[in-house]
């Protein structure tokens, strides 16, 4: 139903049942509220702090108080505590705390993808327009959440004009690797990114506690040779895939805290996490953190857990380099691409020639951030 046609729920009834105000609805839903919840919602100005939206009094400030009266119009629940404080609530606010769907609206909604067909489905837009217009970065932070990738056209190569684009979708997020970087096959550092090797799928910074939320390429120079192509999947397909086909090796990867690492002179990251992170109310994937090359060696608690590693990470992995789920594509100086480090794996074929990748990360709180201020998402 069109969200502005429908007219927000009116109270009917309102009344004391034990420790909580039972509220029925004229849509005929029936809600239950605690007295500590709703003392704890109180909207007056010394509970409620309208300017910041944050609570004003302390949790262990809040007086254990009982329900004395009750009063209610359609549109208004007024309660008067049994310390004379009183509250008031909107009806259209305590309809939105049904229990039963209220964490519904939080839910992230993926479009799962399997292989190229994705291309024509990912918005790619002139980074002019995403730069300056509200309707063009709803479309870029869509088509994020949606696919985990988007595309920007017509940027100057240049890495100054690859960050402006990283401002606009949250922020450069500072890792070891700097804020923005430009790296080429010289062996800067002791990865092998920066090597001219294939590279199979991955996620980036396994062995972080906070993994890149995007990842932003723009391949600013590609001369005197071939290959280095970008290799795109979509980890959440990967994961369903699996989960549909070898539910154990599913479970393994979603409970089984698997140790990554970087270590090169001055840096020694590690960080131990699911391969599958799984909200555990919803059953939504939430994180898929896997790159075969950054693994610690680890000791097993036990020989059942250590074949059970090998094995579900084997079959995932399959998924992973399956060519039917793959988005191959040659990244070319003037087009920039941004996926999701959370879901989307990456990886690219081997080169030769000079070719030079700048970019950088942005923090997933930081785009989730955006697209909640476009009111995309919750
Ligand atoms: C070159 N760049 C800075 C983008 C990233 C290099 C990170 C490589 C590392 N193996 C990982 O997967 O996290
Ligand atoms: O060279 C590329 O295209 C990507 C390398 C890579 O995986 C990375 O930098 O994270
Ligand atoms: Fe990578």
């Amino acid at each position: 139903m069109d969200k502005l046609a429908e007219t927000p729920p009116l109270i009917s009834s309102a009344e004391l049942v034990d420790q909580a105000v039972a509220v029925v609805f004229e849509d005929g839903r029936s809600l239950s509220f605690e007295d500590c919840w709703l003392r704890d919602q109180c909207r007056c100005t010394t509970c409620y702090n309208h300017t910041t939206f944050q609570r004003a009094t302390h949790i262990l400030d809040i007086p254990d108080s009982k329900v004395a009266k009750i009063v209610f119009n359609p549109t208004q629940l007024s309660l008067t505590w049994n310390d004379g404080h009183e509250s008031s609530y909107a009806a259209e606010f305590l309809s939105e705390f049904d229990y039963s769907t209220w964490k519904n609206k939080s839910r992230l909604r993926p479009v799962l993808w399997r292989g190229a067909d994705v291309a024509c489905r990912v918005a790619r837009v002139p980074v002019d327009q995403f730069l300056n217009s509200v309707d063009a970065q709803k479309k870029v932070f869509q088509s994020l959440l949606d696919y985990g990738v988007v595309l920007f056209e017509r940027v100057e190569p240049t890495l100054d004009a690859t960050e402006a684009i990283c401002s606009a979708l949250g922020g450069v997020q500072h890792t070891l690797f700097g804020g923005m970087w430009r790296f080429s096959s010289g062996q800067q550092r002791a990865d092998t990114a920066y090597t001219s090797l294939p590279l199979a799928a991955h996620t980036d910074n396994t062995y972080c506690t906070e993994a890149a939320g995007l990842q932003i390429f723009h391949c600013l120079q590609h001369s005197g040779g071939t290959g280095g192509e970008t290799v795109l999947y979509d980890g959440f397909f990967a994961a369903s895939q699996l989960k549909a086909d070898h539910p154990e090796d599913f479970d393994f990867l979603s409970s089984f805290h698997l140790q990554a690492e970087y270590v090169e002179p001055g840096h020694h990251h590690a960080y131990s996490a699911p391969v599958i992170s799984v909200d555990e109310r919803t059953g939504d994937l939430k994180q898929i953190r896997y790159n075969v090359y950054d693994r610690s060696t680890m000791a097993f608690s036990s020989a059942e857990e250590c074949r059970s590693y090998y094995r579900s990470l084997r079959s995932f992995a399959r998924y992973c380099e399956d060519p039917k789920n793959q988005w191959i594509f040659k990244l070319t100086p003037g087009l920039v691409l941004a996926f999701d480090n959370f879901r989307v794996l990456h990886g690219r074929t081997a080169f030769t020639g000079e070719r030079v990748l700048g970019g950088s990360y942005v923090a997933r709180s930081d785009w989730l951030d955006r697209a909640r201020t476009l009111k995309l998402i919750e």
